[in-house]
């Protein structure tokens, strides 16, 4: 976890990595937090787009168009497409995105006769391989050179105007004794003014920055492929189907990887190249299948998933039932997320969910939490919304899609890019205390939520709620079967506190 508390604790976050026997990785505070603030940012190290959504993602910047088709793509495989002339000149570029490597294996993916599951975690697989490759050639990520390529742009626009500046006459050349004379006098009064305005505007900039500061998170952490190696795989866990599945396929996925010329990996930094077995292939997808999260379009009355998306040090906080933070995933339905606005959605939902406590059930669990922290983990991702937007998406939005052309600005402004996820305190939070999210709908009762922990995440949650909740029933449980005991009744046994596999 060395870089990743590096980056840590270079930019200031206030939580570290650690990994312990028992609580294996997991995020920890190094201070103080109060309730609200920003704890960590993090992007995807790797995020693939379902085949009915692909011409909707940037492939580079992960901007999702919500209301039809980016009309930039890749003409030999038509498998990635592009918000802008910018992100395609990163992606074809052989010494910064470096497609060409992974186009054919896309084409002929394209044309793999799998189900949309199996086919997305071999794109996500394919992606993170590719990942790692770049890294060993030293080249830049794609949020780096996405920002380094803005960063360029903005150099460029300040000389061309410099330069516009330098070239306008000036009133001595112009000669200065006519009409225009007075108006330019007026002019450079208007100048004075203006200047005046902004350095006040400036002024109230800084202290606004400062204030920002304090509660403020900055660039997000960046992970590499050793930090894919560290996610937890329950590739021991799979049932007979899903061993048999994906023993079959392994064998494909190596052949895949073959065209690309990904059959290698090292598994510490430096370390020797060795060839991909297939138990390494099923290692992996099985890790990139328990800790990928759903990429949502929220602008839908009901959230549609259209992809998944890896991100390692998200996936290194653990579960707790009465967790103290939340993740919020940029979608761009806002521009920017403060604390005070997750903990107002909280409060919100705190209220709703109060009112309608009665009612709820399991099933509500996609449009409960998940939309509350607006952040969902893939699993149940899969379970429901993604195979319900197959039908209703591709029918509906792909059948209507309006295409934007190329020099028109898909989007008002960049928001979404990258997919930003952010991790803010929800309470506070002591120095030296695990920070924890939860994973599921935390409405539920104490045996479903054990269940849907051990179903989809193979543990038994024993968290200070979950006990706590435990011992008052076995409290009431007890104190019932002493009053029956009393009028002679049997002792009951504790049935259903302990899912058992
Ligand atoms: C997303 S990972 C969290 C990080 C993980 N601890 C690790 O070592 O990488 C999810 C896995 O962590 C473990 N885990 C998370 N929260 C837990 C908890 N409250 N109790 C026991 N195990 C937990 C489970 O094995 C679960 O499948």
């Amino acid at each position: 976890m060395e870089h990743i508390n590096h980056i840590c604790r270079d930019e200031g976050y206030p939580i570290v990595i650690e990994n312990s026997p028992t609580l294996g990785n997991h995020a920890l505070a190094v201070r103080d937090i109060p309730q609200g603030e920003g704890l960590l940012r993090a992007i995807p190290y790797a995020a693939e787009v379902f085949d009915n959504y692909k011409k909707r993602m940037c492939h580079i910047c992960l901007l999702y168009h919500n209301r039809g088709s980016f009309m930039f793509r890749c003409q030999d495989c038509d498998q990635v497409y592009f918000c802008s002339e910018a992100c395609k000149s990163i992606a074809m570029d052989p010494a910064v995105g470096a497609h060409a490597k992974i186009c054919r294996t896309l084409r002929k993916l394209a044309t793999w006769n799998s189900d949309r599951h199996t086919k997305s975690i071999i794109k996500l697989l394919l992606q993170v391989l590719m990942n790692h490759w770049r890294e060993r050639q030293g080249m830049s990520t794609a949020y780096k050179s996405r920002k380094r390529l803005q960063e360029m742009q903005e150099e460029q626009k300040q000389q061309q105007q410099e330069q516009q500046q330098m070239k306008a006459p000036t009133d001595q050349e112009t000669g200065g004794e006519n009409l225009d004379v007075a108006v330019d006098n007026h002019g450079e009064d208007d100048r004075v003014y203006k200047q005046l305005a902004a350095d006040l505007a400036s002024q109230l900039d800084l202290k606004e920055q400062q204030q920002q500061q304090e509660n403020r998170i900055q660039e997000p952490v960046e992970n590499d492929f050793y930090d894919v190696l560290r996610l937890q795989s329950h590739f021991e866990d799979w049932d007979d189907e899903d061993t048999k599945d994906w023993n079959k396929q392994s064998q494909t996925v190596l052949s895949l990887l073959k065209i690309s010329g990904l059959t290698e990996m090292a598994t510490e930094p430096g370390g020797e190249l060795k060839a991909i077995t297939s138990l390494e292939v099923k290692k992996l997808i099985s890790a990139l299948e328990s800790n990928a999260f759903g990429m949502f379009d929220r602008t839908k009355k009901k959230p549609v998933c259209f992809g998944r998306a890896i991100y390692p040090v998200a996936s290194f906080f653990n579960h707790s039932c009465e967790c103290n933070a939340t993740a919020v995933q940029a979608d761009g339905a806002e521009e920017q997320i403060s604390g005070a606005d997750v903990l107002e959605t909280l409060d919100l939902e705190e209220n709703k969910a109060s009112d309608s406590r009665e009612t709820r059930s399991v099933t509500d669990k996609d449009t409960s939490t998940q939309d509350l922290s607006a952040v969902a983990r893939s699993d149940s991702a899969t379970a429901s919304n993604s195979d319900s937007c197959d039908a209703t998406e591709t029918c509906t939005t792909e059948g209507a899609t309006t295409e934007v052309t190329p020099t028109a600005d898909p989007y008002d402004s960049r928001m979404g890019e990258f997919r930003m996820m952010t991790f803010f305190a929800i309470c506070d939070i002591p120095k030296g205390e695990d920070i924890t999210i939860s994973y599921i709908d935390t409405e539920m009762p104490l045996h479903a939520r054990r269940l849907a922990l051990l179903s989809d995440y193979h543990f038994h949650c024993c968290c200070v709620r979950c006990s706590r909740e435990e011992r008052k029933e076995d409290r009431s449980s007890s104190s019932s079967s002493n009053s029956k005991k009393g009028r002679g009744g049997k002792s009951k046994d504790k049935k259903g506190s302990k899912p058992r596999k």
